[in-house]
């Protein structure tokens, strides 16, 4: 049997400043314990301004929490005004990045061939990219969405190598369930989760399915996590307003208690 570590990851989006994420920080490192990082990894990836208070205080404490960006630049250097490479990112331990949210794909135009450029981008510095796809409504209710996650996934995945495919964490965020308290049902999240394992088994091998950690996102709480973590292809969430919530974050990684 495979055994995938659950992820959860909490988004912060545009929220909290260097401040408040040590704050932030200091108050899930303060509630989680030894033996909720044995079953469970997790992760915050809040804004490019925190990530040295973050990295700073996860060091100085030996914390167990990952951290990573919600973006990374397809470009190495030089003169792209506003962004951040992959080398900065690797040199701030970063362990994860988002690539392909769907507010990066909406309102920074981004379409899979960029996504993918920035898939490999991460990878070459080593760091873990979290690949988003998901479907707008629109698509949902024309019955499209497994085929538009997967073209997703594909585009995502183009000319990645097993030996780093096999690493990737996919996260499936319907984009009419983000932000919006629509949770995905879980057996509608778990379809699509499932049609994404099919795929990567297509692309890849079986083995290599088997292995990669698909998140779902979209409104996910405490009171919701269980019955998205029961899902067989779930393997994590990737939490947005939640994840701004100390407590409620907490809950979430102890899913097993809800
Ligand atoms: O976009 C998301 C995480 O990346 C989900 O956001 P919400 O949890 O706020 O719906």
């Amino acid at each position: 049997m495979t055994t995938r570590t659950p992820l959860m990851a909490g988004n912060w989006k545009m929220n909290l400043n260097h401040l408040e994420a040590i704050a932030h920080v200091q108050k899930l490192a303060f509630a989680l314990a030894d033996k909720d990082y044995d079953s469970v990894e997790v992760a915050v990836l809040p804004p490019f301004t925190d990530l040295r208070s973050v990295q700073t205080l996860v060091d100085g404490d030996k914390l167990k929490i990952k951290y990573g960006a919600q973006d990374i630049s397809a470009h190495d250097g030089g003169a792209y005004t506003g962004e951040i490479s992959g080398p900065m990112l690797a040199k701030l331990k970063c362990t994860y990045v988002a690539v392909g949210h769907s507010e990066r794909r909406q309102y920074h135009a981004e379409t899979d061939e960029v996504v993918n450029t920035k898939v490999k981008a991460a990878f070459k510095h080593g760091i873990t990219p979290i690949l988003c796809v998901g479907e707008e409504l629109e698509v949902r209710e024309a019955g499209n969405h497994v085929s538009h996650t997967l073209a997703q996934v594909e585009g995502g995945l183009k000319d990645v190598p097993a030996e780093q495919a096999e690493t990737v964490v996919i996260a499936y965020e319907p984009v009419w369930a983000i932000g919006t308290g629509k949770v995905c049902g879980a057996e509608d999240a778990q379809e699509v989760c499932a049609a994404i394992r099919g795929k990567l088994a297509e692309l890849y091998t079986q083995e290599l399915a088997d292995k990669v950690r698909i998140q779902y996102g979209g409104s996910v709480k405490s009171g919701n996590v269980a019955e998205i973590m029961a899902q067989a292809d779930i393997d994590g969430a990737l939490v947005g307003g939640a994840s701004l919530d100390a407590d409620e974050f907490v809950k979430i990684v102890r899913f097993r208690d809800q």
